[in-house]
């Protein structure tokens, strides 16, 4: 891949929901920055406003919403731009990937049209030089027998490949940036580190700039470059994953590492790698990183799986 990506910044955002009577701010004023080839894990409570983070990124907050500081992509200010361009860039140059793959994905369309359709629209493509794309991206998201998987429909495909297909046709036109809000959450947990790789794969090929949305701070662990936490409209801490992981600044940051879970159980959902398909070995290595043995959130915790240098994890990546 030769073409340049573009990275995202944002800087001081605002986002207030509600009436001019009876505003309701959601985001105070956050500065976040979305870096080609990397990850950023946006993590934090329930209601602390990462989802509207990515809506406002993609231009699709609820229509009453308003909003203060700027969104840079490119020289362009998102949050200024006029709809038929922001249509134009969402799907295109910032796509999306949702929890429940379903949502992106329409129950009355093969595979095939969805990914061609998608492709039609942004990129011109013919129709043969779409499917052959299609085709090309089904495998590189590694959905079982591709070709077959074009003529199939929605309901045909478990959770897991779902959510392979969906990320496909996020990427199909070769995005800058792909913003994951919760994209795991409601799968089973060895789907949900061969997702997780697959994340780690596209950034690292497609040189993405990923903003990874999770309440899950273990998910954060395997995963993500830089991370920022955020709590009731407000990033509280920001830095790169070695060191938001292991030397924790604000308290908040802190006790939701200490809720990480650390001890395996019989009724916990570790799954042992000896226990599962061999083709899910590669996925499952992701999850010790979030279910270890060891006694305290440490450097033994993190493990080889966590290095300061990303130029390091990527030669092991490869
Ligand atoms: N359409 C809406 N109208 C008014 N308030 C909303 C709307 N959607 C979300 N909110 C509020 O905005 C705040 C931030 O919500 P948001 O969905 O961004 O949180 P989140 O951190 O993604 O949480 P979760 O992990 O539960 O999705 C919450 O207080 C929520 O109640």
């Amino acid at each position: 891949m030769t073409e340049t990506k573009t990275g995202l910044s944002i800087k001081n955002l605002e986002v207030t929901l509600g009436t001019m009577k009876e505003p309701k701010q959601i985001i105070h004023g956050i500065d976040l920055e979305l870096i080609p080839g990397q990850i950023t894990g946006l993590a934090g409570e329930s209601g602390s406003g990462k989802s509207m983070t990515g809506l406002a990124i993609c231009g699709i907050l609820p229509e009453n919403a308003r909003t203060g500081g700027s969104i840079d992509f490119g020289g362009r200010n998102l949050l200024k731009l006029p709809e038929r361009q922001m249509n134009q860039l969402r799907g295109k140059e910032i796509a999306m990937v949702f929890q429940d793959p379903t949502a992106s994905l329409h129950p009355m369309i093969n595979i095939e049209g969805q990914l061609t359709d998608h492709l039609r629209v942004h990129k011109r493509l013919s129709r043969k030089a779409a499917s052959a794309r299609a085709l090309e991206v089904l495998k590189l998201v590694q959905v079982p027998h591709p070709e077959a998987a074009l003529r199939k429909y929605p309901h045909q495909f478990s959770g897991g490949q779902l959510q392979r297909i969906a990320i496909a046709v996020a990427v199909i036109c070769e995005p800058s940036i792909l913003i994951a809000d919760e994209p795991t959450t409601a799968l089973d947990v060895t789907v949900q580190a061969g997702i997780l790789r697959l994340l780690r794969t596209l950034c690292d090929d497609l040189d993405l700039a990923i903003m990874l949305v999770t309440h899950d701070l273990g998910v954060m662990s395997s995963l993500a470059d830089r991370i920022s936490i955020m709590r009731q409209g407000l990033i509280v801490e920001e830095g790169d994953r070695y060191s938001i992981l292991t030397n924790p600044q604000h308290d908040y940051t802190k006790a939701l590492i200490d809720a990480l879970p650390r001890e395996r159980s019989e009724d916990d959902d570790y799954v042992d790698p000896a226990s599962v398909d061999s083709s899910l070995l590669d996925a499952v290595e992701l999850v010790p990183v979030i279910r270890d043995e060891s006694p305290s959130l440490n450097d033994e915790l993190l493990g080889a799986k966590i290095m300061e240098d990303p130029e390091e994890r990527k030669e092991e990546s490869r």
